[in-house]
């Protein structure tokens, strides 16, 4: 392929050599630098790596993209971009011959739920018998093979060759998580979704090397407004008009309170032995009786949001009730176990808000207690502690406080920053730092009618403690202890 065939998309100056040269690879890590390959420089928050230009150059590279004034070896073919990442994009999405362009695109944008109604329209999808790309916090995941990633959206270049990948696999759709971060570090340059997924906004992921304020982070979120055919936009979130205000596409909304294009009405929590979970009524422009097996408000919004996409896309009725009555989202608000006993709850909740979210909802079954088995991670913002630690104590009627991902410090000590805001709400709790003495705990000690909540690690599988990540599996220790509950009776 010449390098020239891969720029058409691209605003560009040359610096140097020839645009014809023969390319076969794009790369932005200078440690795969190789012959044949393009290198784009880019400006990290860590490093410039413009820097590695000789280097890469001794590897034989002869084609770059650069974003600043730098260098440029004898020999070498050098074209200069206002934006290297936007670039990296285009030059991706051109390399891997625009695969997204062979699937139907959805993207789903918000601070919650992303993970959860990805899931869902998948499973919808696949209940009527499509074929399903899906990427997000859980990975890129191609039928049975999932591939874990660094980042919810990963990298352009990884973005568009999981495209391809899934184009060949006879994926008709694909669904992604688009996080802000992605708008603001061009991940997604050169996709235009056909249909875009707002789920709901509130402050999250502000820091340095995330999101200067709310508004930078608003500003991001609704770019993908921007870069879809069909936008679905949650209208009872406090931010809706700032989040429409530039958006291009074709507008719809879903909610719960008001009118929209897509409704929940008649809204029920069911807690049955063998059911517990949603019933409601979608109206508007789509009518159906939603029975969905997770419990929890904002899983009426996740649900809806699901149903709204799924309503273009013109699929059986039957099958959208089926798939959304059969679920599994590993560790999202996931029953793991339910008897006359006790409800368990396995969920990814690991800040005040979620945590507040997720214990305010479960109340509304109208469980004997509310039970709440969580801890905090290590090496992160202590805030967390004592936020949580509040929420726990003013929500739940008994809290046991346990090990997290203890990473480099102490779980004691993390356990005792947690006591000290809990014990100030007057809320009944106890310690035990073994994660999994604490979900028996809970379980062996449970009266009839408890819901028990655990939560901080949702769908993952491990603990990790001193830099070792050692196997641990909320789900797979609730079902154990359940199956030696269930022995000893
Ligand atoms: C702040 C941020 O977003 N950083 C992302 C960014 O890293 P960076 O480019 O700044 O990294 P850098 O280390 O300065 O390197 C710059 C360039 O030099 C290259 N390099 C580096 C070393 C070397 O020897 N040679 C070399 O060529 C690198 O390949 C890179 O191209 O680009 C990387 C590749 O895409 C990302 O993995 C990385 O995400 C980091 C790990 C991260 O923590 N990001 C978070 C903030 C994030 O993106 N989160 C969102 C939201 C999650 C949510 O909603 O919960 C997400 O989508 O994950
Ligand atoms: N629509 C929602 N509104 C508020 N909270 C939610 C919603 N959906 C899920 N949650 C809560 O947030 C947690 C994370 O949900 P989910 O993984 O679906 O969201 P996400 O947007 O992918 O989040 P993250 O970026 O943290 O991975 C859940 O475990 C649940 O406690």
């Amino acid at each position: 392929m010449k390098f020239r065939e891969w720029l058409e998309e691209l605003e560009y100056d040359v610096i140097s050599g020839d645009l014809d040269i023969e390319v076969e690879d794009v790369i932005y890590d200078s440690r795969k630098a190789r012959e044949h390959v393009v290198f784009v420089c880019t400006k990290g928050t860590k490093v410039d790596s413009h820097e590695f230009i000789p280097e890469v150059v001794k590897a034989g590279v002869r084609v770059l993209v650069v974003e600043r004034q730098a260098e440029i070896p004898a020999g070498v073919t050098a074209i200069r971009v206002h934006s290297s990442r936007e670039a990296l994009a285009l030059l991706s999405a051109a390399r891997f011959d625009y695969p997204q362009e062979k699937m139907i695109t959805i993207g789903v944008t918000g601070t919650k739920g992303k993970t959860t109604t990805t899931h869902m329209i998948k499973a919808i999808l696949e209940s009527c018998g499509k074929k399903v790309g899906m990427i997000g916090t859980t990975g890129i995941v191609i039928g049975s093979e999932v591939t874990p990633t660094m980042n919810t959206t990963p990298e352009s270049y990884q973005l568009f060759e999981s495209f391809e990948r899934m184009a060949q696999a006879g994926c008709e759709y694909m669904v992604m998580e688009v996080s802000s971060q992605a708008f603001k570090m061009h991940r997604v340059d050169g996709i235009r979704f056909d249909y875009g997924l707002f789920t709901n906004i509130s402050p999250d992921h502000i820091g340095p090397d995330e999101h200067a304020d709310f508004n930078e982070y608003l500003y991001y979120k609704s770019q993908l407004l921007d870069r879809c055919r069909i936008g679905i936009v949650n209208r009872d979130d406090e931010h809706y008009h700032e989040i429409i205000k530039d958006a291009s596409c074709e507008l719809t909304s879903f909610s719960l309170e008001q009118e929209a294009d897509f409704m929940a009405k008649q809204i029920h929590y069911v807690s049955e032995p063998e059911f517990v979970g949603l019933e409601f009524d979608v109206a508007g422009r789509y009518a159906l009786e939603a029975r969905v097996n997770i419990p929890g408000r904002f899983n009426v919004y996740n649900a809806l949001a699901a149903i709204s996409v799924c309503s273009f896309l013109d699929l059986p009725k039957e099958n959208v009730r089926h798939a959304l009555e059969h679920l599994s989202v590993n560790g999202r608000m996931e029953i793991v176990y339910a008897s006359k006993k006790c409800t368990v709850i396995v969920d990814y909740a690991h800040n005040a808000v979620s945590m507040e979210s997720l214990l305010e909802t479960l109340r509304e079954y109208h469980p004997a207690r509310l039970v709440c088995v969580f801890g905090c991670g290590g090496n992160r913002s202590k805030d967390r502690r004592y936020s949580m630690g509040d929420s726990a104590g003013r929500l739940a009627d008994f809290s046991i406080l346990t090990a997290d991902n203890s990473r480099f410090e102490k779980t004691e000590d993390i356990i005792e920053d947690i006591r000290s805001s809990i014990e100030k709400t007057g809320g009944d709790f106890i310690e035990i730092p073994d994660r999994r003495e604490a979900i028996a705990y809970s379980m062996v000690h449970a009266r009839p009618g408890d819901m028990i909540a655990v939560i901080g690690k949702g769908h993952e599988d491990y603990q990790e403690v001193n830099g070792v990540r050692h196997h641990f599996s909320d789900r797979e220790v609730v079902l154990e202890i359940a199956a030696e509950l269930e022995k000893s009776e």
